[in-house]
């Protein structure tokens, strides 16, 4: 029998598919509540990665947590996804519990937040190869903390919760290891925190939101903490706290208007929020969605002139898309552009443990808004009201609720005036029942911003600040794939941050940069000390990968090359897609594995193969992942033919053997070719090796001038 305990140390998997299946599909799972898995495995049976499956799999013990105690360990599951409990565990020796997929969209802010925390973590850097792969993953996801200015205040304590009170109050609450694992070196500025609230008179009224944005700052800043002059620090957090307070003040300014409506109670006041302020012109990249909604706002402004003329319309109105990507704007704009009443209401907010509770707010909203129509009921998360988990023991009065939401949407008629929008991330996860004709029948889809959007928004977000006008916000929207509204928000705020710490009047491209590269990679790491003989190396192994990208027909145009450390990384290339790719062609993919390859060849080339390094194997993963895929998914393999092949692990030896041998196969003439190239430019790779080892940054430009032999003037970096 295996049990937790202080002797045994449990090795806890979180298979990574588990958690982004629950997070973003729960009809993978055919039962009401359970879908992601945690499951805690005995050290000798369990295998240190799931070979088998070949999903990436987060290995709390290779992160650190070797000597955690049993409740140390609950602790931390229940901070990484909430609603994991002690009592649900099976006592087997494979000891599976399982969270409610629900109770883990509802906290998925927090969740985030663990990562975003985790990732600027020491651990990071100390164990990146886990982390690396699970960020990587994450990529697509909001990986940081959003600062939103009108959620509720359920969701806004909640926010709180998951981020200053885990720095603010380290003291007392959080357990050590937490403390260890967050604060590491951050302890001193807790406390500078503390002070600097007392000796700056923070109003009480601003003093959570202070707190927020400091705790967030320092997320997003951490460059800051690795500061070792104190005076300095000091002069910056300063600077910092007052850009802070700046964003803070802009991001009110728009919407000064709003209040919370506050939910606690049976019969808790329903305000509408009006939202004359917010329209279409304030969210950007979602033409579609705008179009498709133009309608309702037409029907808004004259509900009655509108179904006279026979105009028909849906009573409710779901908007499907990511986190983050303009949902709740667009229904705010919906209401601002008719210029009527808008109620908001978060899903969560109505998912109670009293009966009786969550069903007699949904009947408070709606008495309110038919009094005040036309108007806008906008419930946001409606999954967590409208799920398909009926009667699951976690939420026991579910049913009723959506049963009064049913009630509610079909006691009244289209032309009075009230129009419901709701929002999820996940449509399939609705009850049939809602999606019914006469309910939320139309669907407008909120996706993602293609490179045209993200332009615009990074647009819109940098008429917010102060910058240089030779910024070309288009090279930035090429180089953020997948990056959704909030995310591209949160990059010209990061890149403010760093024009502030650095003491600059306003933002220009280097910072833009800058908190890209923060956010994919994590903060840089200039207080390592590197000897000059790994910089060296890594100056060769990254203009190799240069060198192939620039010379291969069909690779990406360079972005960008640098031996600056940043995150677990030495130094790395950035590569800028001409615009967002919705299909490769297989010398595209072969292109990319060459490049990958470009840095161990080199380091082979140049270093001799007793003295190539471990710094390749992500390199590796990449290119792997590509050939894999092109054998297995793509049809791109003559031997193995146009066939599809999902489950490997369930195929014959014979076929899984032939699979490997042609990837290996894709690997090594990868490999020769790159080898080829670098070969023939022997003597752009040297110099162009030589220009990082001098300047330490170079920006595509500047690479051509180099690669084409002419001489490079540039202001030297300065390297502490
Ligand atoms: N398309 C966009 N244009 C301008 N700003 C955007 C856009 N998308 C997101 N943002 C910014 O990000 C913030 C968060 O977006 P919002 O809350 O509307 O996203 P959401 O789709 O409702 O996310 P969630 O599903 O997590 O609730 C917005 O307040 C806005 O500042
Ligand atoms: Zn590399």
């Amino acid at each position: 029998m295996f049990s937790f305990s202080t002797t045994v140390q449990p090795q806890v998997t979180v298979p990574l598919s588990h958690l982004i299946n629950a997070f973003h599909s729960p009809k993978t799972s055919a039962t009401s509540v359970s879908t992601a898995s945690i499951q805690p495995l005995q050290r000798d049976t369990a295998p240190e990665h799931d070979v088998q499956s070949s999903e990436p799999v987060l290995n709390l013990r290779d992160l650190g947590f070797s000597d955690l105690k049993a409740s140390q360990l609950d602790e931390l599951m229940n901070r990484l996804l909430p609603g994991y409990s002690t009592e649900n565990k099976i006592s087997s020796q494979w000891h599976t519990s399982y969270i409610s997929a629900q109770s883990f969209f509802e906290n998925k802010h927090g969740f985030m937040d663990v990562f975003s925390a985790l990732r600027s973590s020491y651990l990071y850097r100390q164990h990146p190869s886990p982390l690396q792969s699970l960020c990587s993953d994450l990529q697509r996801w909001p990986v940081f903390i959003q600062s939103r200015g009108f959620k509720t205040l359920k969701s806004r304590a909640r926010r709180l919760q998951s981020t200053s009170e885990r720095f603010a109050e380290t003291e007392n609450v959080s357990p050590s290891f937490v403390k260890g694992l967050l604060l590491r070196d951050r302890g001193s500025d807790v406390e500078s925190l503390e002070k600097l609230m007392k000796t700056k008179n923070v109003p009480e009224a601003h003093q959570d939101a202070f707190k927020t944005g400091f705790a967030e700052g320092f997320l997003k800043a951490q460059a800051l903490t690795q500061r070792t002059n104190d005076s300095l620090r000091r002069t910056r957090l300063f600077l910092l706290v007052l850009l802070l307070l700046g964003i803070y003040g802009l991001s009110k300014t728009p919407f000064l208007s709003v209040r919370f409506r506050t939910t606690s109670g049976l019969d808790a006041a329903v305000d509408p929020i009006q939202m004359k302020n917010v329209t279409f012109e304030h969210v950007k990249g979602v033409e579609e969605a705008k179009q498709e909604l133009q309608e309702v706002v037409e029907f808004l402004k004259n509900p009655q002139k509108f179904t006279v003329l026979g105009g028909k319309l849906p009573k409710g109105i779901l908007l499907v898309g990511p986190p983050g990507t303009g949902k709740t704007l667009l229904a705010r704009a919906v209401a601002g552009e008719a210029d009527v009443p808008f109620y908001y209401a978060s899903g969560s907010e109505f998912d109670e443990m009293f009966v009786g509770v969550g069903a007699s707010r949904i009947r408070n909203l709606f008495r309110e808004a038919k009094a005040n129509a036309p108007c806008v009921i906008f419930i946001d998360e409606l999954d967590s009201v409208g799920g398909k988990r009926i009667e699951s023991p976690m939420h026991p009065y579910s049913r009723q609720t959506i049963n009064q939401l049913l009630a509610e949407m079909d006691g009244f008629k289209p032309n009075e005036g009230v129009i419901i929008i709701g929002a999820t991330n996940f449509p399939e996860a609705l009850d049939n029942a809602l999606i019914r004709p006469g309910r939320f029948d139309m669907q407008v889809t909120v996706p993602r911003p293609d490179v045209r959007g993200r332009t615009e928004i990074l647009k819109w977000y940098l008429n917010k600040i102060k910058y240089d006008q030779a910024i070309d916000p288009e090279i930035i929207a090429r180089g953020t794939v997948g990056f959704s509204g909030a995310e591209l928000e949160n990059l010209v705020n990061q890149a403010a941050l760093k024009a502030a710490v650095d003491g600059k009047d306003m933002v220009s491209m280097k910072e833009l940069e800058f908190s890209k590269d923060k956010i994919l990679m994590g903060p840089e790491r200039r207080s390592v000390e590197i000897d000059d003989k790994n910089k060296t190396i890594t100056a060769y192994h990254e203009s190799g990968h240069a060198i192939i990208a620039y010379y291969t027909k069909d690779a990406m145009p360079i972005n960008k090359a640098t031996i600056m450390p940043r995150g677990p990384t030495l130094g790395h290339v950035s590569l800028l897609p001409e615009n967002d790719r919705w299909s490769e062609t297989r010398s595209q993919l072969l292109a990319q594995m060459d490049v990958s390859m470009g840095g161990r060849v080199a380091e082979e080339l140049i270093f001799g193969s007793d003295h190539i390094t471990t710094g390749a194997s992500s390199d590796f993963d990449n290119a792997t992942k590509i050939a894999k895929m092109m054998v297995t998914r793509f049809g791109m393999s003559e031997k193995l033919g146009v066939m599809t092949y999902s489950d490997t692990a369930k195929l014959s030896p014979e076929t899984q053997s032939a699979i490997e041998q042609e990837i290996r196969t894709l690997l090594r003439d990868s490999y020769e070719r790159a080898k080829n190239i670098l070969k023939i430019h022997a003597k752009e790779h040297k110099n162009l090796a030589e220009a990082l080892l001098t300047y330490e940054t170079l920006d595509a430009k500047e690479i051509q001038i180099v690669l084409e032999g002419k001489k490079l003037e540039k202001e030297r970096q300065e390297i502490n």
